[in-house]
């Protein structure tokens, strides 16, 4: 007989295995999966993922780790299968299943371990946030909001696009509230979860008048109300009401109000214009998508956290690889980098820029792949206004040695042609001529940010 695997169950095999893999294998290998099923008769566990890379590490190096947690917690041995599904396939599944199993690892953080704590996330503090142009203001009003709750902005309202760091400020406040003020009531919650706690004390006939004035208790008694994706009520009738109710008490007995929201408040059409003119009552804070060094800055401070070699000449070249390819969304930012740190712990080889572009295929688009020395030498002819016979010729002077050195370098970098081949590119040259053109131009970038800031733009173009 096939059952669905309970919620429960799924999430304690998850925190077993947890427990016997490091953090950033858990993340990149285990949360993602899906649990579909157990086939209680043939013994057989089933989950599912859309990545056929994570099945086939997981086939070969994780199975055994898996099957033993999931022993653990049935008490029975179960062979565990992983079903290779599309990711339309995923959400249908999850869209017909109760819960959003995808989020376990998240909802586990939130709903059950920081229950005590606020459901704050303890990873998620001023200190290692990173401040660029990008989210500065955001940064100093809510760090004036955790020094000052309720006095200078009330309500602080944080909007900006997805894995840009709202949650992250806001849990941050929460954190410094706390540390500052342990006996502050500090709740956060996401828009989502306020909405299903109404529906449950609603839906509940029998107790409907003490359900209420539960809900009621809890989210009017508290100092700071921190509540996420705002969004997500636009076109909710019933929350809207309720959570106006809450915003009014909360104002009037002076509470930290802070609210965010993947748009400025004057975008929400879907919501009750009261509340919309309420969110625009004190401050309104925007994010930004970080610029090249912001992500470069982010990036470092993770693989310091990851234990990574920072100061390694390939690494830092691999964080810039990745900095100049994922511009929008720091979660997926983060994500690249604890691949390829997994990914190299994995299979026991150096960072480098090759081992990136191999093990990253999906940031780095087909085109990257299919990079040729003529593209480059095209390119970099354009970009210097110079023509094609000018770079394969011998000319010494500047304005055609310069770009030459930059083509060689990039034909070395981007492609996996030979120093002879790349020498035969420009004119027949020697191989200790490319090699020498390479290191020149690699040594210059560490001193010379223009030259790096030339050769990027160059990339973007050839890419
Ligand atoms: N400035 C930053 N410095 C360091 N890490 C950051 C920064 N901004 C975001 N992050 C990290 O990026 C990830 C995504 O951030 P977060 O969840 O806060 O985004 P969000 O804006 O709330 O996204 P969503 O709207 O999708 O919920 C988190 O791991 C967070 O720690």
């Amino acid at each position: 007989m096939k059952k669905k695997i309970e919620e429960k169950k799924w999430r304690d095999i998850l925190s077993e295995i947890n427990e016997n893999v490091t953090d950033v294998s858990y993340r990149t290998w285990f949360a993602p999966l899906v649990p579909l099923e157990v086939d209680e008769d043939a013994k057989v566990f089933y989950v599912a993922s859309s990545n056929d890379f994570a099945i086939g590490i997981l086939k070969t190096r994780y199975i055994s780790i898996f099957e033993q947690a999931v022993e653990s917690v049935f008490r029975k041995k179960y062979k565990v299968v992983i079903k290779e599904k599309t990711e339309e396939e995923i959400e249908n599944f999850l869209k017909g299943s109760s819960g959003k199993h995808t989020q376990i690892e998240e909802k586990k953080e939130t709903e059950e371990e920081f229950r005590e704590e606020y459901f704050l996330n303890p990873k998620y503090n001023f200190d290692n946030f990173v401040v660029g142009s990008n989210n500065n203001y955001a940064h100093a009003v809510a760090l004036a909001v955790a020094e000052s709750p309720a006095v200078v902005y009330n309500p602080l309202f944080i909007y900006g696009g997805s894995g840009l760091g709202k949650t992250h400020l806001m849990h941050a406040i929460g954190h410094y509230i706390l540390e500052h003020n342990p006996s502050s009531k500090v709740l956060y919650v996401s828009s989502e979860m306020f909405t299903s706690e109404l529906i449950k004390a609603i839906q509940d006939k029998k107790n409907y008048n003490s359900k209420m004035r539960a809900f009621k208790k809890k989210y009017r008694n508290v100092d700071v109300l921190l509540i996420d994706d705002i969004q997500f009520i636009e076109g909710k009738e019933s929350t809207q009401a309720e959570f106006f109710h809450t915003f009014n008490a909360l104002y009037e007995f002076e509470k930290q109000i802070v609210i965010s929201s993947d748009r400025h408040p004057s975008k929400l059409t879907d919501l009750d214009e009261r509340l919309r003119s309420r969110f625009q009552w004190n401050i309104i804070a925007d994010i930004q998508p970080p610029d090249f060094e912001t992500r470069v800055a982010i990036l470092r401070n993770k693989a310091k956290q990851e234990n990574v070699d920072v100061e390694d000449d390939d690494m830092l070249e691999v964080i810039d690889l990745i900095a100049e390819k994922v511009k929008f969304n720091i979660r997926e930012l983060e994500s690249a980098l604890t691949r390829i740190i997994s990914y190299s712990r994995i299979f026991n080889e150096r960072i480098t820029v090759k081992f990136a572009r191999k093990n990253l295929n999906d940031i780095f688009s087909t085109s990257d792949f299919n990079i040729t020395c003529e593209t480059i030498k095209k390119t970099v002819c354009k970009k210097y206004n110079i023509k094609i016979s000018d770079i394969e010729s011998a000319k010494r002077k500047r304005e055609f040695s310069h770009p030459r050195q930059i083509a060689m370098y990039l034909c070395r970098e981007l492609t996996d042609s030979s120093l002879p081949k790349i020498g035969e590119y420009f004119g027949g040259r020697d191989h200790t001529t490319v090699l020498h053109a390479y290191e020149k131009i690699s040594a210059e970038l560490k001193t010379n940010s223009l030259m790096a800031e030339e050769i990027r733009r160059i990339k973007d173009d050839i890419q």
